[in-house]
């Protein structure tokens, strides 16, 4: 993770795609998802073309511990070293690339199952990626808690039972923000969101896929909380709701601001979220109750190991 100082926060669109139609055939997930892209990429009535546009968690798969090994992809990224697009194992990253060059914006490509390697013995891992506008390749992040719940009677989810989590926290920057990340589950620990925001990021973004359970209570809830504790914007993105697929999604993709009001949000269809992102706000609240500078380290010291 970077630690040059972050660039000037400047007011940026972001679109947020909560995208419909995925199901088992990639290559109809993938021609979707970019056909959303373009349109998404030309904005609508009430907004300017987007700096930014952001995929849902697992975009071109069935979501669920069964199938990841089944849609995942090698994609061999390292972090600060030049990628080559054109020898990508990857069609996902092979189309989010093109896309980014074609709609000429930032990208976060949602996430994608990620096979570590070609070989026999690879790990698998839940995976996003991030393009500029000239379609390179310039971020990922690996889903670093995996979303391993029992709820009796309601839902019970392991994604452990194929991946493993990611091993780093990560961001990037781009002329307008520096920008975390994470994938859905890791919302719930803060942690995250506290190291990014002292980091630098002024906006922490997370491709994400609650449930019919936990999304009524807590996609909100978790979004607004952890905006208001690092007084930063927090936005998830979502897959639209489809009854028919073995995983209901929530829907709701939304934007937060620093001081815990919803920005944008949509239902649970297919839709696209614009909202601008206003660093006014970000200063405002900060200058006004200045919680940054008002941190304790001296007495937290002694809880860091519990
Ligand atoms: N895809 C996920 O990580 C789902 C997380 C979730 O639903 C939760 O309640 O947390």
């Amino acid at each position: 993770m970077s630690t040059n100082p972050p660039p000037a926060f400047k007011p940026f669109t972001l679109a947020l795609i909560q995208l419909g139609q995925i199901g088992s055939d990639k290559a109809k997930n993938l021609t979707h998802a970019k056909d959303m892209i373009l349109k998404a990429a030309t904005g609508n009535s009430g907004s300017k073309k987007p700096d930014l546009i952001v995929l849902p968690e697992c975009f071109n798969s069935p979501y669920g511990h069964v199938h990841f090994p089944n849609y995942a992809e090698t994609i061999l990224y390292r972090p600060g070293e030049p990628y080559d697009i054109s020898k990508s194992q990857s069609e996902s990253v092979k189309m989010l690339s093109e896309a980014a060059k074609e709609a000429k914006t930032w990208i976060i490509g949602g996430s994608i199952p990620e096979r570590s390697t070609a070989e026999s013995d690879a790990e698998f891992f839940n995976t996003t990626t991030v393009y500029s506008p000239n379609g390179n390749l310039v971020a990922m992040h690996r889903k670093v808690h995996l979303f391993d719940i029992d709820i009796p009677g309601k839902i019970k989810f392991k994604e452990s039972e194929t991946l493993t989590g990611g091993g780093s926290l990560n961001h990037f920057d781009t002329e307008f923000a520096r920008i975390g990340l994470g994938i859905c589950y890791d919302i719930r620990f803060p942690e995250m969101t506290m190291i990014a925001a002292r980091k630098g990021a002024h906006i922490m973004i997370y491709p994400g896929a609650f449930n019919l359970t936990t999304g009524p209570l807590h996609w909100e809830l978790l979004q607004r909380a952890r905006a208001v504790d690092n007084q930063i914007f927090i936005s998830m993105c979502s897959p639209a709701r489809d009854m028919t697929a073995g995983y209901h999604a929530w829907g709701h993709s939304m934007l937060v601001d620093p001081m815990g009001e919803v920005v944008a949000q949509t239902e649970h269809n297919e839709d696209i979220v614009y909202a601008v992102v206003d660093p006014q706000i970000f200063s405002s609240a900060r200058a006004g109750i200045p919680v940054t500078t008002q941190r304790r380290f001296d007495v937290y010291s002694e809880v860091q190991e519990v």
